[in-house]
């Protein structure tokens, strides 16, 4: 594909629709949004139902109260994402690391929304391919998630470490991958929507697993197909850039950018490793759908 001028990662901006994380909060200071509750002792789903009836804060004897902020040490920053900080921590007690993500939550009401889905599908993960949420806080305007430390962290990490991964390594890669995304379709009904190499992290085991689902979204039969989208265009398959309905199959197509990335050692719709930038939104729309090939029907 030709680019004449490299253009930066494209993010899709959304209006601006800043909420008061006030209004989602109980008289007890518990963090409400449907049937989520989270506080400072923990996370719990809980029905619709129940929340009318009560609003009450948790009951301390549903929720496994072994482990609390306070018990987690700081070692160092890992990194850093759109919705907030990333750090390595030790259990003061137990000495075990986790990673622990922190996000603001005084922020626009469709990310807020994105994160609730994060912290309930985390929750729920029991999928060796999948990062553990250990537990989730809410305390002071935000949202702290307890994961699973990948200490070899994100596959950008290793692309830019390793420059390409080599075919026998990259089939185990691909097929950790997909047996998360067969779990994550086929169990937990769920479209990723934001599969791209940093959210692919690895361990020294040699283990991979997804996470971030700050953009998954449930695929309810009776909810059909979500057409919100916030994140970057440049792993999007064709029918999601063209604004066609898209379902499981666009993380597929996305998987597949990711394995030729490793492969060869950059995006795949820049020419060479050499060229700065990413591909704009046009470039990739007149690649993919403009001049449509056999994956992308009219
Ligand atoms: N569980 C984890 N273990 C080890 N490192 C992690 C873990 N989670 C995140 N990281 C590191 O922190 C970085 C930032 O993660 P985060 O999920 O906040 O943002 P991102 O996916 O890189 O970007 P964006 O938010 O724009 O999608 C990751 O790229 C990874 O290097």
């Amino acid at each position: 594909m030709k680019s004449k001028k490299p253009l930066q990662q494209l993010k899709l901006t959304v209006p601006a629709q800043e909420t008061s994380i006030t209004s989602f909060l109980t008289a007890s200071g518990t963090f409400h949004d449907g049937d989520l509750l989270l506080n400072q002792k923990g996370l719990r789903l809980i029905s619709e139902d129940n929340i009318k009836e009560s609003r009450a804060p948790f009951d301390s004897k549903e929720v496994d109260f072994d482990f609390s902020l306070e018990d987690l040490e700081t070692i160092k920053v890992i990194g850093k994402g759109s919705g907030g900080v990333v750090q390595l921590v030790r259990h003061k007690w137990v000495g075990s690391l986790f990673a622990l993500k922190v996000i603001q939550m005084n922020i626009q009401e469709d990310i807020r929304k994105q994160i609730v889905q994060e912290l309930k599908i985390n929750q729920a993960s029991q999928c060796s391919h999948v990062v553990v949420c250990y537990h989730s806080f809410y305390h002071n305007g935000a949202i702290s998630l307890v994961l699973e430390y990948m200490n070899r962290g994100s596959l950008a990490d290793v692309i830019r470490q390793v420059k390409t991964i080599l075919e026998p390594y990259l089939a185990v890669v691909c097929k950790q991958v997909l047996q998360g995304l067969v779990y994550l379709h086929h169990e937990r009904h769920v479209i990723h929507r934001d599969i791209k190499p940093s959210n692919l992290l690895v361990n020294q085991k040699g283990e991979v697993k997804i996470t971030d689902f700050g953009v998954s979204a449930m695929l309810a039969s009776s909810m059909g197909q979500r057409d919100t989208f916030v994140g970057t265009y440049n792993y999007m398959s064709p029918e999601r850039i063209s604004g066609r309905a898209y379902d499981y199959s666009s993380d597929i197509w996305s998987l597949g950018l990711v394995v030729l990335e490793c492969a060869i050692g950059h995006f795949p719709y820049m020419q060479s490793e050499d060229q700065q930038g990413w591909p704009s939104f046009y470039e990739l729309f007149r690649s993919h759908c403009a001049q449509p090939t056999a994956i992308c029907p009219s």
